[in-house]
């Protein structure tokens, strides 16, 4: 299995040194980094022309080994180095090539491999390096990325140089933060992870795996497969949304708590008016979910306290994301609750809970340490930190991006808390299956469509 570990420049370095002290030198470690990405290569090119960009550090060293591995296999290889190398695992890599060098240029149509810079890249790439990277941007072939783009900062995925789209990008030893941020894990294409026998840490983020998820037991009935109750308000249409998806996600029963007339609702979805205290504290609700289309009044502030003081396992959308504050959740188990926000409702939980951190995953993993809240940070990147850690994901089809995917997003999480009962569990599968039925949604869906494929995307992970 490949490790699923998400690291930092530091905790790389410190995982790297811990495989030194006990006796695998770098050279070695180089090495293996080297031929596991030149097999990916070899598999790649086929028999077509190599180009190899090396920069001055040990990523430049990592170009060397693959530059002589393929050339050993019998591909004409071209390595491209503005400098010398600076460390003395480069130097010592470079000696090992046996092939052609040259200080500038890049030919033509060929497979490019990246290896400027890796982890070590600290500040903007100016001078001969940029130019090399314009080209390679405007170049036309295959092209790899070994352990990071060149133009990319590992921890924070920020950009640092012209930016080019890769087809492969091969991270050595473990993943870095950079290969799950937006917006520069869109331009890396395929990525893999080359394991190099490095013992990475269990105490850090993780990449998500695909989960597996049950079919109901044999003797189940809807009450003990989850009753979810979802809380309206002041807007019908998102509410709705949300209890369409929720009712093919699993879930026994699925109660709409609203007093609007809904007139485009399923038969087989049941309304009830509008939640109120008593009906909340209903001790057979394994979950609530609350806020697509709550409003932001008095009314909707109270439906939320009413919501909170129940104490059941519950997800806090949309406008509960915009009324939630400190006062609300003094006195509740906060374990029991997951957030969903989008960037801008993070946003406004970290200005009413005091954070102040810049970036998702700070502000995510902050989030969940001042609060004990589940924080699933959603957009084109997604961030879940909980109890168990910090998740990143793959990314999901850039489709999602239409209204109301955010609602079905809360009613598939809210309906796999009321089955699972575990709120960093249930949001995690509901990435997943979100993902899933958007791929099963086909091209330019309607949020409608996409509740509607719910059911079929459980198939994937049963
Ligand atoms: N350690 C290990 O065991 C293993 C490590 N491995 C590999 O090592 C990589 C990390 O290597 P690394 O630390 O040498 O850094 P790297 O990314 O090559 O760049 C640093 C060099 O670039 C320079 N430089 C930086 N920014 C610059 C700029 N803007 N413009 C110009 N120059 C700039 C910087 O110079 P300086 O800052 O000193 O002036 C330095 O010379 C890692 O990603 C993986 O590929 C694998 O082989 C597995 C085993
Ligand atoms: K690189």
């Amino acid at each position: 299995m490949s490790p699923t570990a998400v690291l930092t420049v530091d905790q790389m370095r410190a995982a790297e040194q811990a495989a030194m002290s006990a006796g695998t030198s770098e050279w070695e470690l180089m090495q293996r980094a080297g031929e596991g990405a030149a097999q990916w290569i070899a598999r790649m090119a086929g028999g077509r022309d190599v180009c190899v960009l090396c920069g001055p550090g040990n990523n430049g060293g990592d170009g060397y080994v693959i530059a002589e591995s393929l050339r050993r296999r019998g591909n004409t290889v071209h390595v491209v180095a503005p400098k010398e190398p600076g460390t003395e695992t480069a130097r010592t890599a470079r000696a090992a090539y046996k092939g052609e060098v040259s200080t500038e240029g890049l030919p033509r149509n060929q497979v490019y491999v990246d290896c400027l810079f890796g982890y070590g890249l600290a500040r903007e790439v100016t001078g001969e390096f940029a130019q090399l990277l314009e080209n390679l941007r405007d170049a036309t072939g295959y092209k790899v990325a070994i352990d990071v783009p060149s133009s990319v900062a590992s921890d924070t995925g920020e950009r640092l140089g012209p930016p080019v789209e890769y087809d492969l990008t091969l991270a050595l030893g473990g993943w870095k933060r950079a290969h799950f941020t937006m917006p520069v894990m869109a331009t890396m294409g395929v990525k893999r992870v080359v394991d190099i026998g490095l013992d990475l840490p269990a105490d850090v983020p993780r990449l998500s795996d695909a989960p597996r998820i049950s079919a109901p037991a044999a003797d189940a009935h809807k009450y003990r497969r989850g009753l979810l109750a979802i809380v309206a308000g002041e807007m019908p249409g998102a509410p709705l949304l949300a209890a369409e998806s929720a009712m093919r996600s699993g879930a026994g029963y699925v109660k709409l708590l609203s007093d609007h007339s809904h007139p485009d609702a399923p038969a087989e979805l049941v309304i009830e008016s509008a939640a109120t205290r008593k009906t909340l504290s209903d001790e057979r609700l394994s979950a609530i979910l609350v806020g697509p289309g709550l409003g932001r009044k008095n009314k909707a502030r109270d439906a939320l306290g009413s919501a909170l003081e129940a104490g059941r396992p519950t997800i806090l959308d949309a406008d509960a994301l915009h009324l939630l504050d400190p006062a609300m959740t003094a006195g509740c188990n906060t374990a029991k609750i997951g957030l969903t926000p989008h960037e801008g409702e993070l946003a406004k939980l970290c200005e009413a809970f005091g954070i102040d951190a810049s970036s998702k995953f700070d502000r995510a993993e902050a989030l969940h340490a001042e609060t004990g809240m589940t924080v699933l940070a959603k957009g084109p990147d997604t961030i879940l930190a909980g109890p168990e850690g910090v998740l990143f994901f793959e990314r999901g089809s850039s489709w999602l991006s239409v209204a109301g995917t955010g609602d079905v997003f809360a009613g598939i999480a809210a309906a796999r808390l009321a089955v699972r009962g575990e709120v960093q569990q249930a949001l995690e599968e509901a990435v997943w299956i979100h993902h899933e039925a958007a791929r099963l949604a086909g091209p330019a869906f309607t949020a409608g469509t996409l509740a509607r494929s719910v059911n079929n995307a459980l198939w994937s992970f049963l």
